[in-house]
This record gives structure tokens, C-alpha cells and sequence, in this order.
């Protein structure tokens, strides 16, 4: 299974690669590759398994931070909401390509975390605050699906590794908490 340190971490070259699209028919190592990356992703949000596996908690994760510049990231957002366990998003998606964005704006207010990245990086990471996303999935089928807020950001996030981008590109370096006008803050 994955662990810590099948992680690649900056300073690693392929961070700052393309990642190659991935060809149809899914070859059964890209199948399986990504169901590793989701239950990494469930063992890094189990309590028991992350301290057992010395795991940080992530809700996405991109081939390219195992060192497999592939266009696959995979991403499980945990409900919030005890009434409806079930996850906000649990999909593995192949070729992700974001299709069409809002004008408006967010940003986590705590900042953004990267499982590559072994540093608290402060500053808000603004991004469009709800996104269209267009892929395949594990099953081959061809999908769309529209993300806002929270899903948003993670989904960019995860797409940005994809094409050898961190979060930390999008800082402002005169000032990392400089807001443009309406961009929305998600706590
Ligand atoms: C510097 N400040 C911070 O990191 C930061 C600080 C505070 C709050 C937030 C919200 C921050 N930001 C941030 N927190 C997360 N997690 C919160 C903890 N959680 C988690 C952890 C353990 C079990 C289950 C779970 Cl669910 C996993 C996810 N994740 C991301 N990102 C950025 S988009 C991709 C995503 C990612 O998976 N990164 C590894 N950012
Ligand atoms: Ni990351």
C-alpha cells in the first residue's frame, strides 16, 4: 500500500513536470494504481491507520506526487455532516480537465497544506470558487461534474500537480494575505 514515503516531495523534479495523459483502454496498472491512491487517502483520514502508517491526513492526492508523471488524481472529501457519512467526493479521475470556472473567487483561510510539501506555507491560495471538470473515470466513462468551494479548491489543487504547479505559485509574494475584492474565504 502507499505510504509516506512513496511521497515525493519538492525539490523533486517531477513535481515541476507535465504529466502525460493517460491512454483508453485503462491499463490494468492505471486501474489499480488509482484504487492505491483513494485508499491512501482512507487510511491517511483514519485515525487508528494514520498513526499506525505514520500517514498525514490529505483529501487528494496526484500520480505525479508518487513520481508517475500520469494525468490521475485521485480525491475523497469526508462528509461533514454525521447525519449523511457518506464522502463529498470519492472518485479517482483520469485526464481531470477543468472545462469552465466562475468568475468569482475563494480561498481556504487557514491556507493550503500539500502532502509534498514538509512546510507550513502561509497565505491565501486564490482560485475560482466553483469549477466544471471533465474526465474519465476508473470504469471508463467519459464525465462531467461541476465542484464549488471546499471540492473546488482541492480539485484545482490536485489538477495543478498535473501540470507541475504547487499552491504556493499562486501566493501573492508582496502580501500573502492580500484579498481582491468578493474572493470568498471558506473556513
Ligand atoms: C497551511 N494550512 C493548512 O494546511 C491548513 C490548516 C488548517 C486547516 C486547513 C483546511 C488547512 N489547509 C488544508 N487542509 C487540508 N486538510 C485538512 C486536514 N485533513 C484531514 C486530516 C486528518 C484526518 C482527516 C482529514 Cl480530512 C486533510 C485535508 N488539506 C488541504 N489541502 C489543500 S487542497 C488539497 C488539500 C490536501 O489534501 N492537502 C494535503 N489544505
Ligand atoms: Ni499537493
Amino acid at each position: 500500500m502507499i505510504t509516506m514515503k512513496d511521497i515525493i516531495r519538492e525539490g523533486h523534479p517531477i513535481l515541476r513536470e507535465t504529466a502525460q495523459p493517460v491512454a483508453f483502454p485503462l491499463s490494468e496498472e492505471d486501474i489499480t494504481l488509482g484504487q492505491k491512491m483513494l485508499e491512501f487517502l482512507e487510511n491517511s483520514q483514519d485515525p487508528v491507520k494514520a498513526e499506525e502508517l505514520a500517514l498525514r491526513g490529505g483529501v487528494g492526492l496526484a500520480a505525479p506526487q508518487l513520481a508517475i508523471p500520469k494525468r490521475i488524481i485521485a480525491v475523497l472529501i469526508p462528509s461533514n455532516d454525521p447525519e449523511k457519512p457518506e464522502p463529498v467526493v470519492r472518485e479517482v479521475l483520469y485526464n481531470p480537465k477543468i472545462v469552465s470556472h466562475s468568475v468569482q473567487e475563494a480561498c481556504l483561510g487557514d491556507g493550503e497544506g500539500c502532502l509534498s510539501v514538509d512546510r507550513d506555507v502561509p497565505g491565501y491560495v486564490i482560485r475560482p470558487a466553483r469549477i466544471t471538470v471533465a474526465y474519465t473515470n476508473a470504469a471508463g466513462e467519459s464525465k462531467k461534474m461541476r465542484f464549488k468551494n471546499y471540492s473546488a479548491i482541492v480539485l484545482q489543487h490536485e489538477v495543478d500537480h498535473l501540470n507541475g504547479i504547487m499552491f504556493y505559485d499562486h501566493i501573492n509574494t508582496d502580501n500573502p494575505f492580500a484579498l481582491r475584492p468578493d474572493v470568498l474565504v471558506i473556513e
